[in-house]
């Protein structure tokens, strides 16, 4: 199956709720329908939506401050209280910048994944997807009968929002999703259809810009250290980019550096021999900076082309977690001074409005350089790449589906966009 097909499918949950939600929306409201089509009057409203004194708060306007609801606390050791708000304190470790030390990065991203449709094959349709609740209530199947319309009005456009909350999307994101739908469309009728594609405009609009697969330098080894809470994907994450950096010819060492756990030390090796890769480990409870300096030393002398360093996700507390990826960073620079050349914040779908958190957590514990979203099978809570995408613009590289080696694919955000609204791309 095609990854998309795939994402499609594994989506479901997400996007069978929008789908469904949106077919219901205009449903709902639903006065009148084409039967035949009645193109929209001339000029129903300017362009800027007279919405009158509006009861609730939320103007459309795109900087307008918006209240955005707490979310609940990362699963990291916290001390004192969360940070909310953009990380504005200085690094925690006094380092070098990044990239821009490196020469120019490769015009290479990840990999291509293993994928055995061929192209131009259709996706394949998930199979409880259909035009929805409501649609099919009164029976309107794709291209059967009339087409509901709805005015796009106030209360259409709060529930709008509504839906794209429940998705996860974020206050913030969704109010400005639904300000630009609604941007010259205000009073005219609309079909889910039409929202369903403008929706999905909107959010391949916020995702195209941080849609970029890692980028690999010349310098060899390039050093990937992977972050995140436990459980998020990190080992999971690292097997399947090995496994795909290997089948593009590129050689590869792993360091097991959550030496915390011999449970995640196995794992990792499971995941190495499936990849095909040496997977370097150390004695539980031994120093993780050590082992990654022996990594790297191994890396070195064997010409590898990147090593990847998996972490510890949780320890005593943020300050045991903040010393010991600081205290990995600059032990590598002893070796290599632009090490890690990207540093990689794994964050779990199902978290929610949580992985936000996480991500401002992370960027105050470590030079954050870009993310990977696993997971995203089986949850309703997909919107919330969006949410990350509009608040933190950081890179994401790559999306997981399922716990399968070819289950991780670079991020597309036309694809993404299609999956989470249900639409074909
Ligand atoms: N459904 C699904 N499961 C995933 C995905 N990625 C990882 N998992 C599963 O999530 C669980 C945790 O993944 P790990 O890779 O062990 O996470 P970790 O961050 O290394 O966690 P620790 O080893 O506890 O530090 C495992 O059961 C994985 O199989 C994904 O994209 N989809």
């Amino acid at each position: 199956m095609s990854f998309f097909g795939k994402l499609k499918t594994r989506l479901f949950k997400s996007s069978a709720k929008l789908d469904q939600g949106l077919d219901a929306l205009v449903s709902e409201g639903e006065g009148e329908s084409d039967a035949p089509q009645v193109p929209p009057p001339a000029d129903p409203a300017p362009d800027t939506p007279p919405r009158e004194a509006p009861e609730r708060e939320t103007p459309p306007s795109p900087d307008a401050p918006v209240k955005v609801p707490q979310p609940a606390e990362p699963d990291l050791p916290t001390p004192g209280a969360p940070q909310p708000g953009p990380d504005t304190s200085p690094p925690v470790d006094p380092q070098p910048e990044r990239p821009s030390e490196m020469p120019g990065p490769a015009p290479m991203g990840l990999p291509p994944i293993g994928d055995s449709v061929p192209e131009g094959a259709p996706p394949e349709a998930p199979e409880s997807r259909g035009p929805g609740l409501f649609g099919r209530l009164m029976g309107r199947g794709a291209g059967e009968g009339p087409v509901a319309r709805r005015v796009l009005d106030d209360d259409m456009l709060e529930e709008l929002e509504e839906l794209l909350i429940a998705s996860d999307m974020g206050v913030e994101t969704a109010l400005r999703v639904s300000a630009n739908i609604a941007e010259g469309r205000y009073g005219r009728r609309v079909s889910a259809r039409e929202i369903k594609e403008l929706l999905a405009q909107e959010i391949a609009r916020i995702m195209e810009p941080v849609a970029r697969p890692l980028p690999l330098y010349p310098s060899k080894p390039q050093v990937v250290l992977v972050v995140g809470v436990n459980g998020s994907g990190k080992t999971t994450t690292i097997g399947k980019l090995a496994s795909q950096f290997r089948e593009a010819g590129k050689s590869v060492v792993v360091a097991a550096g959550d030496t915390f756990r011999a449970a995640a030390v196995e794992q990792l090796q499971v995941w190495g021999e499936r990849a095909g890769v040496p997977v370097m480990t150390a004695p539980e409870g031994s120093d993780p900076a050590s082992l990654a300096f022996e990594a790297l030393t191994k890396a070195q002398a064997e010409g590898a082309d990147l090593l990847m360093i998996d972490t510890a996700g949780r320890l005593q507390n943020r300050a045991d977690l903040m010393e010991e990826l600081a205290k990995i960073v600059r032990v590598i620079r002893k070796k290599d001074p632009d090490a890690p050349h990207n540093t990689l914040l794994v964050l779990d779908a199902t978290t929610g409005q949580n992985a936000l958190n996480q991500v401002e957590t992370f960027r105050k514990l470590a030079d954050v350089s870009g993310l990977v979203m696993t997971k995203l099978d089986g949850t309703a809570k997909g919107g919330v790449l969006v949410a990350l995408a509009d608040r933190f613009g950081l890179p994401i590289h790559a999306i997981g589906v399922g716990e399968q080696i070819d289950d991780l694919a670079p991020f597309d955000p036309e694809e993404f966009a299609a999956a989470l609204t249900g639409l074909d791309p």
